[in-house]
């Protein structure tokens, strides 16, 4: 299972928990990613974490102020970049354009989509993953592989053979494994680990049933 870990812009310690993601994975053999605000990135994948950007833009080199430049996010040592965030939303050529822009950077890519009509879509676009995640659950605290199972079993399908992750209210191993028993090879949280109290045991138990 890959757990990734998105920052959003809360007001954590990105490098705190990078550094602690980072160790978890080193200790348990479990793919551990996070990602953070773009002027993080660097400061990120220099505590040796797998780093991914939140967005790339769908551009290439050129006059694009204020848009993130895939190569840029690559230099600063991206491997990969979340796009069509629900709190990122792109329009259907902009999803296109921002995955080839990855593809062109060496980045790997994962389309989000809320339900698995969308996932059907973005699995057409051929990024390297989809993630399903319900608007409605996301920051609850709620888990989607609990709350509602069916998306994540019909985004499976829905996906035809691209791999799903799923998000929204992840926090615990109970949910990571309800998740991989569901059919996702990952899961995608957020405030279970960057608004925890203690980051790092938040991570521990969250990896526990699979480390
Ligand atoms: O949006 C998410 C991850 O991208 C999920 O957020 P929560 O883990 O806070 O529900």
């Amino acid at each position: 299972m890959f757990v990734l870990i998105n920052l959003k812009a809360y007001p954590c310690d990105p490098i705190d928990i990078a550094s602690i993601a980072a160790e978890v994975a080193a200790n348990t053999g479990v793919r551990i990613a996070v990602a953070p605000q773009a002027a993080d990135l660097a400061a990120v994948a220099e505590t040796g974490v797998e780093t991914w950007a939140q967005h790339v833009s769908s551009i290439e080199h050129g006059s694009h102020t204020g848009s993130t430049l895939a190569e840029a996010a690559s230099r600063a040592g991206a491997e990969g970049t979340l796009l069509n965030h629900s709190e990122h939303r792109l329009r259907l050529a902009d999803i296109d354009g921002s995955l080839r822009a990855a593809e062109r950077a060496g980045l790997e890519t994962i389309v989000c989509a809320n339900n698995p009509k969308q996932i059907a879509a973005a699995s057409r676009l051929d990024p390297d993953s989809v993630a399903v995640e319900p608007p409605e659950l996301i920051g609850t605290g709620t888990p989607v592989s609990k709350a509602d199972p069916d998306i994540v079993t019909d985004s499976v399908d829905a996906a035809s053979g691209t791999p799903v992750l799923c998000g929204a209210g992840i926090s615990t191993g109970e949910d990571l494994v309800a998740a991989s028993d569901l059919g996702a090879e990952g899961v995608l949280l957020a405030s279970g680990v960057a608004k925890a109290d203690d980051p790092r045991t938040a991570l521990e138990s969250l990896v526990d049933p699979i480390a």
